[in-house]
């Protein structure tokens, strides 16, 4: 079939095999080129392994460390008549080129949040791949059902206290204009944190802890966006910022139940990007598309695989992390610059609808949004018959 993007809001409902195949195929050679990490990981469980940032992490752990991976994902599959989702098309791609590289790897498609795949993922662990000595945490998710009393949890992006308005991007009628959220009364800030914060991380590490499938001086990680004053009013200080903030309860308390073999839980605070979860955040496609102008206009700018290159090399796999005054690992340093979050301010106090283009590089961040779907290179051609139907060969039926 010939498969066009089909874009309903903030989100492009199909995806290109071809393209996916080049978006994976991209950030493979650029770990590449870095050469291995230094005493990097052999065993990793990634969960949320298929699109952004965990599949960044992934792919560093395969072919910078030529880790064993075990890849867990919530994605659709794809039929002879239907597209399956980004992430499926991206971890055929990514399977391809680690059988290749002779690398094992496997993956679980299903929801993370129960107990059933986590003792599917433990089976396998157990049975074919050693203790794991890097558990990567990158879920992100509109909802959770409580493995205990099976109450199904919905996650908001509303600010707390007042009600935020601010100017923002329209993507769909690629307008400026304003937009107001309601802040979120107490039970939505205890349902974001219930799906967002840190209790599923902890409940996977507990559960392979007493599976004794945890190495020796293993480490975990979990992602997390901190920013500044321009996205604190609908992020950091708002009801997802309070769901990070159990992030950060939730490493120490799973540090302390390490302790015996000595493992450590880390909190990564990354930089804003487009993936398929921000872009559902009021305000950060205008956000995004402002730093991406004047990141780039300094060199500064990275994509999700640099920035998880960075986290591998400096801070995970590095004998002397930088890290912040709450032991987080840290790469928004550059992004959260005084002199480029006062770019970005000053930017977005004078874009108008018809500046969009001179302002701001909304260019740059569409075309990494259609390629988040493989859509957007422009040496694959849309126009071709391609095959939907894409199997993975290393899939846990
Ligand atoms: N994108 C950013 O700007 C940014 C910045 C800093 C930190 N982060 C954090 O990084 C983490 C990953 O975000 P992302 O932007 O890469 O998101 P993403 O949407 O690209 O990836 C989410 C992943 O979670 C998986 N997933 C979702 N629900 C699932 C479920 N129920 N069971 C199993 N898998 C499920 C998806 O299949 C996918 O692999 C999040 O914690 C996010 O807050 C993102």
């Amino acid at each position: 079939m010939v498969i066009q993007p089909k874009i309903r809001g903030f989100i492009c409902t199909n995806a290109h095999p071809v393209g996916c195949a080049e978006h994976v195929k991209e950030q493979i050679e650029y770990v590449k080129t870095l050469g291995p990490v230094a005493n990097g990981p052999k065993n990793v469980l990634v969960v949320g392994a298929s699109t952004g940032y965990g599949l960044a992490s992934r792919i560093t752990a395969t072919f910078g460390s030529n880790a064993k991976t075990l890849g867990v994902f919530f994605e659709k599959e794809p039929t002879e008549s239907k597209t399956g989702s980004a992430g499926w098309y991206n971890t055929a791609a990514f399977e391809q080129a680690a059988n290749a590289a002779g690398v094992w790897n496997k993956h679980i498609n299903g929801d993370a949040f129960t107990d059933e795949l986590k003792a599917q993922a433990i089976d396998i662990i157990r049975s074919e791949m050693g203790k794991i000595d890097l558990v990567v945490y990158s879920l992100a998710a509109p909802r959770r059902k409580d493995p205990v009393t099976g109450e199904v949890f919905s996650s908001v992006l509303k600010p707390i206290g007042q009600s935020y308005t601010a100017r923002t991007l329209n993507t769909t009628k690629r307008e400026i204009e304003d937009v107001s959220v309601d802040p979120a009364n107490d039970d939505e800030i205890y349902q974001t944190v219930k799906v967002m914060g840190g209790e599923d991380w902890e409940r996977w590490l507990d559960q392979l802890n007493a599976a004794g499938v945890l190495a020796d001086n293993c480490q975990t990680v979990a992602y997390t966006y901190i920013g500044k004053e321009l996205t604190w009013p609908i992020y950091g200080k708002a009801t997802i910022g309070k769901a990070k903030e159990d992030l950060d309860r939730a490493a120490a308390a799973i540090t302390a139940k390490l302790t015996d073999k000595k493992g450590k839980a880390y909190v990564a605070s990354l930089k804003a990007l487009v993936t398929q979860a921000s872009s559902a955040i009021p305000i950060m496609p205008l956000y995004i598309s402002l730093l991406y102008r004047v990141m780039k206009e300094e060199g500064t700018h990275e994509g999700c695989i640099e920035q998880i290159n960075g986290l591998f090399r400096q801070g995970l796999y590095h004998s002397d992390p930088v890290m912040d005054e709450a032991g987080r690992l840290r790469q928004d340093g550059k992004e959260l610059s005084d002199h480029i979050q006062q770019a970005v301010k000053d930017l977005w106090g004078q874009v108008t609808t018809d500046t969009i283009d001179t302002l701001t590089d909304y260019k740059g961040y569409h075309n990494e949004f259609l390629r988040l779907f493989g859509f957007g290179y422009s040496h694959v051609d849309y126009d071709a018959d391609v095959a939907s139907f894409v199997p993975l060969q290393n899939i846990i039926k």
